[in-house]
């Protein structure tokens, strides 16, 4: 597939200690674009982001973001010189702390002066949060803190986002605020978004790319609204089991 690649991993070999979950995986993520990665349970999509953002290191292979040679690079280098952030799964907020002080602390690689002046970038995004902002960011509903989250993560003007199952725990309606807000941030500000989804048919709704793994491989990579209207959808998600051949990757 040719196109403008923010993220290639190229023959990446990755896992937990002498687990290997990541076999040789080859992918390509688009640049300004919205990915999603699906794929059974146990399949490496988390894997996958925690791999690129540093968290988990490489056996064998290479990571590129748009074609520079990052393997190795640590979480903080990807951050504050590549532009990478990472939200993960479930709650990462301190709860204790206000709204505003999470956002501190979101840019606290920026020093004070400059993360004040972003902060009303960031809320200007999320009006509910704005209104919020001296309260305790655990008194925020499971919606609202996921936006803080990915508030705090902006903060830093990412050119990728990662971020994985942003929709757990929250109800139907509040999972589509995060995707609208995902959605304006590769639309408006050309953000790379990278994104692990159990909502799947949601998610694809959403997004440009699907890439589909299995065993830390990948069995396919499609434009979104290709996938969405295969009548094997349902057998592919819903059931796990195997790519059928209509589907996989010409
Ligand atoms: N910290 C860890 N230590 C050991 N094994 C792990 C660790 N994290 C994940 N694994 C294992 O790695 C495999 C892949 O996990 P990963 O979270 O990438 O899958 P996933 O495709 O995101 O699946 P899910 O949809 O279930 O979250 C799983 O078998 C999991 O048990």
């Amino acid at each position: 597939m040719s196109m403008d690649a923010a993220i290639t991993f190229e023959g990446v070999t990755a896992g937990y200690g002498e687990l290997m979950i990541l076999d040789r995986l080859d992918l390509r993520a688009a640049r300004g674009r919205i990915t999603l990665l699906i794929g059974p349970n146990g399949a490496g999509k988390s894997t996958v982001l925690k791999t690129l953002f540093g968290l988990l290191k490489l056996r064998q292979g290479r990571i590129r973001l748009f074609g520079e040679d990052i393997t190795g690079a640590k979480p903080r280098e990807l951050l504050t010189q590549h532009g990478v952030a990472f939200v993960p799964q479930g709650r990462n907020l301190f709860g204790q702390l206000s709204v505003y002080e999470n956002l501190e602390l979101g840019g606290i690689t920026l020093g004070t002066q400059e993360t004040r002046a972003r902060i009303p970038e960031v809320l200007a995004l999320f009006p509910r949060v704005r209104e919020r902002l001296h309260s305790a960011a655990s008194s925020l509903s499971g919606g609202e803190q996921k936006q803080l989250e990915v508030g705090r993560a902006l903060l830093l003007r990412p050119k990728v986002l990662l971020i994985d199952e942003p929709s757990i725990g929250l109800s139907p309606l509040v999972v589509q605020d995060v995707f609208r807000l995902l959605r304006r941030l590769a639309d408006e500000q050309g953000v790379t978004v990278l994104m692990v989804e159990q909502n799947v048919k949601s998610a694809l709704k959403m997004a440009d790319d699907a890439i589909a793994l299995e065993a830390g491989r990948l069995v396919l990579h499609k434009p979104a609204p290709q996938l969405l209207a295969d009548p094997d959808i349902e057998r592919l998600f819903l059931g796990g089991g195997h790519v059928p051949a209509s589907l996989a990757t010409p």
